[in-house]
């Protein structure tokens, strides 16, 4: 009897372990004020008291705490906590929460409140109440008050539903709860919510917001709940209904659609609920025919023992493929199968008769009630055929596909696609859509594969804010996934469907923070300085490439449409790290193995040896055309790559648009193709317009990116020296433009004013706090790192 495939025990959690460990409800009664206001959408900033002291010592300077722990969650042990380092030493000052909270939480923060219900008329059917509100969270009773709105909600749909006679018999449950704190720029942490009360509210919408000013002391923010209900018939409709006959049907109506590999399944929070020891009970009870004696004649006890034996999910799965009751319990009590022990095709032969054959049966459908868990684990597991991922794609309702393609690269394609709620627990926001890497496995696209993902492996672990890292991947029948979170789209279309944001000193310290953070992420591959696993500790380093950079694969993460987006390097498909002795770091390193894609930002050498500096080109060629788009009107960038290609030599009719250019018949000699030093004049003459400060940072940026095309690869500055000067330039920008934040908190310092919706992200009018999570991309814990993060 096989118990588990073997990729169960890895990160992808078979659907029989619980989904990722959730924090417990406190114990705490709150008391509450909360008024509603539906009036204002504005966002409100608070006054950065932050400090730390006694509650009788007069206000002083704000101070961000060291440890994000310094509110302890209430109800707990004490009503104190403390906060600062501990280090040994006896702590200076003990705060308690009640006279804390007023300093440290804003004086108004809004909250949004989506109530989501599935509804039952037929087909599911969404409804969404946002409740944009002022609220001082400061006075307890707010969250009483919110609590009582929820209810009042709940109650308000729950009769609506109940009213309705084909619905009698219904119960609504909650699916999922979370709440999460969204800033201007950063979302913040957030809890899943296990119960709907206000003292987990209260608690955990504390911790969050702690958390967040913990992490961004002056970055305005506002509070989400999010609430998934939805209903289920757990009596059957007419007084003498049958409960094997409801639990099939509502089994079936709650298959999930839209799989990514057309497999249904049943997601778990409906299986929990459909599975019930009351369920089983009514199933054996109604059942009419005797059942072996060695079961005994005490139905409600038979019960018992199967939820115990740990088989309530086989069984009904069972009764869904209409198998006898007294087959189910010969598999339960005979042969001691399980939920965590699947019966499974080819265990022995049993002599009873028809058991082989309803196993075969049974097993055509077993797999839909165990569906998998999804992590954030970045590891690779093996699937078997017939096991059910929880991934859903997204219907494109312009061109009418089931699915929404977000990009064709030359080793496979990349779709949107959501995960059931009740099979992850990745974001604060259950809605959350991601993108799908999908690869197949013939010749080289495996072998493309095989590289990214060993690049990603490492990447993972470092977690850089730069740098995409994927959340797991896996392989099933022949085809790798890698499921990545979802940029809102990558430079190459930003750059062609938004104008730029003006050459204002907070887009300024923007784009240095960019291009810093993308060299730093660079950086982290060139010189990861992680020791390699096996070889002796202090005599290896571990350093790569990538290889394949250019505007596609710098994917924008914008965190609140329509402002300035957050630049990150992906497409690790050409990379590749290698393993160095310490004492040959700084000779020539090893070529990569492959070179693909566009040939536009290749270097001069790259018909010979390519190492590093070959990326240092590639990234100057990338700056230089965003320098463009920000800095120039809007068609240059286009007519920048038309010179290129007009200067191209035209071998067999083909153009080219390289950087450089080999001069001369059939010289060897190599030049930097006369359109790039024309726009490095236009662009100088261009930056030197305007505020002085502002000129010479931008003129700065340009000599390095100037210094990066030398023909000679060796000549080029390393990555290291490149991350210094931006990081010089950048510091210099945020010192000139302390008002950076208002990048983010005025409409005024928004990026990006579109230029057509090509890709369906417009908007720069809407503000932030009018927007569900869902519209935003994501943020996972790399987001929230130093973007100084070396
Ligand atoms: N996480 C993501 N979120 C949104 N879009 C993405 C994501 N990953 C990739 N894409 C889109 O898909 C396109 C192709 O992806 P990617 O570069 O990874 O594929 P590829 O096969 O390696 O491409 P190529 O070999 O041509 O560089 C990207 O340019 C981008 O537009």
């Amino acid at each position: 009897m096989v118990a588990q495939t073997p990729s169960s025990s890895q990160g992808v959690t078979p659907s029989q372990r619980p989904p990722p460990a959730r924090p417990s409800a406190p114990s705490h009664t709150s008391t509450a004020n909360f008024e509603e206001s539906n009036t204002s959408t504005t966002q409100h900033h608070r006054v950065p008291s932050f400090s730390v002291q006694k509650a009788s010592d007069p206000p002083v300077e704000a101070v961000a705490p060291k440890s994000p722990g310094y509110l302890s969650p209430r109800g707990h042990h004490s009503r104190s906590s403390s906060v600062g380092s501990t280090s040994g030493r006896e702590l200076p000052f003990e705060i308690t929460e009640d006279e804390l909270l007023p300093r440290i939480l804003p004086e108004d923060t809004e909250c949004k409140l989506r109530i989501t219900f599935d509804v039952r008329d037929g087909k599911p059917n969404q409804r969404q109440f946002i409740f944009p509100s002022r609220k001082a969270w400061v006075a307890p009773p707010s969250y009483e008050q919110l609590y009582q709105q929820i209810i009042g909600q709940l109650s308000t749909h729950k009769k609506e539903i109940l009213q309705n006679p084909q619905n009698l018999g219904i119960e609504v449950y909650r699916r999922h709860g979370s709440c999460l704190v969204v800033g201007a720029r950063h979302e913040g942490p957030y809890s899943v919510i296990e119960d709907y009360d206000a003292e987990v509210l209260e608690q955990k919408a504390i911790q969050n917001i702690c958390g967040f000013i913990h992490l961004y002391p002056f970055e305005p923010f506002r509070l989400e709940i999010c609430l998934h209900f939805s209903s289920i018939r757990k009596t059957p409709q007419e007084p003498d209904g049958k409960y094997f006959r409801m639990v099939t049907n509502e089994i079936n109506s709650k298959m999930s659609d839209n799989n990514f590999l057309d497999q249904e399944f049943l997601p778990r929070i409906h299986r929990d609920q459909l599975t019930s020891a009351h369920i089983i009970e009514q199933i054996l009870v109604e059942e009419p025919r005797h059942l072996p004696e060695r079961f005994g004649t005490d139905r409600k006890s038979l019960s018992r023992v199967i939820v115990e034996k740990g088989a309530s999910i086989l069984f009904i799965a069972c009764v869904c493929r209409y198998m006898e009751i007294d087959l189910i319990l010969h598999l339960i009590f005979e042969h001691k199968y399980n939920d965590a022990s699947l019966p499974q095709l080819g265990d022995d032969a049993c002599p009873k008769a028809s058991c082989d054959s309803s196993v075969k049966n049974l097993l055509k459908q077993l797999k839909a009630f165990f569906a998998r868990s999804i992590e954030c684990d970045g590891k690779r597991h093996g699937l078997e055929d017939d096991e059910v991922m929880p991934i859903m794609n997204i219907p494109n309702c312009s061109t009418g596909s089931k699915e929404t393609k977000l990009g064709e690269g030359s080793y496979g394609s990349v779709t949107a696609v959501t995960i059931d709620h009740s099979h992850h627990y990745l974001t604060g926001d259950p809605d959350r859509t991601f993108a799908l890497k999908k690869f197949t496995d013939h010749g080289d696209f495996a072998a493309s594969f095989v590289r990214e993902f060993s690049m990603l492996e490492r990447l993972f672990r470092k977690k850089h804010p730069h740098i995409v890292t994927h959340i797991t991947s896996w392989t099933q029948r022949n085809v790798h996934y890698i499921l990545y979170p979802r940029a809102t789209r990558n430079l190459r279309i930003h750059m062609k469907s938004h104008r730029s944001p003006g050459r204002s000193g907070v887009n300024v310290a923007w784009l240095l923070r960019q291009f810093n953070g993308l060299a730093s992420g660079l950086r982290s591959i060139h010189e990861m300085t992680e020791e390699a696993p096996g070889m002796n500790q202090n005599n290896h380093f571990v350093y790569g490439y990538h290889h394949d950079i250019k505007p596609e694969n710098i994917l924008l993460f914008e965190h609140v449409e329509g402002r300035n987006p957050v630049f990150k390097l992906s497409d690790f498909g050409a990379g590749k790290f290698h393993i160095m002795p310490k004492n040959h770091f700084n000779k020539p390193s090893q070529q990569s193995s492959q070179l693909r894609g566009t040939l536009s930002y290749y270097g001069p050498e790259y018909r010979g040896s390519k190492t590093r500096p070959f990326d240092i080109w590639a990234l100057a060629c990338v700056f230089f055309e965003a320098t463009i788009w920000f800095a120039l009107p809007h068609n240059h960038l286009a007519i920048f790559q038309s010179l290129r290609e007009e200067e191209s030599r035209q071998i067999f009719g083909w153009r080219d648009d390289f950087y450089w250019r080999e001069c001369g018949n059939g010289s060897a000699k190599i030049e930097l193709r006369p359109a790039v030093t024309e726009y490095f004049a236009l662009l100088g003459g261009e930056l030197a317009k305007g505020p002085d400060e502002i000129g010479r940072l931008l003129l700065g940026m340009l000599d390095l990116i100037m210094e990066c095309f030398k023909i000679q690869p060796q000549e080029r500055p390393k990555v290291g020296e490149l991350c210094d000067r931006l990081d010089e330039l950048q510091k210099k920008a945020e010192t000139l433009f302390k008002n950076f934040e208002r990048e983010v908190s005025t409409p005024s310092g928004s990026s990006g004013h579109s230029v057509k919706s090509n890709d369906g992200n417009v908007s720069e009018s809407e503000d932030f706090f009018t927007r569900s999570p869902s519209q935003r991309n994501h943020t996972f814990p790399e987001d929230q790192a130093s973007h100084r993060h070396r």
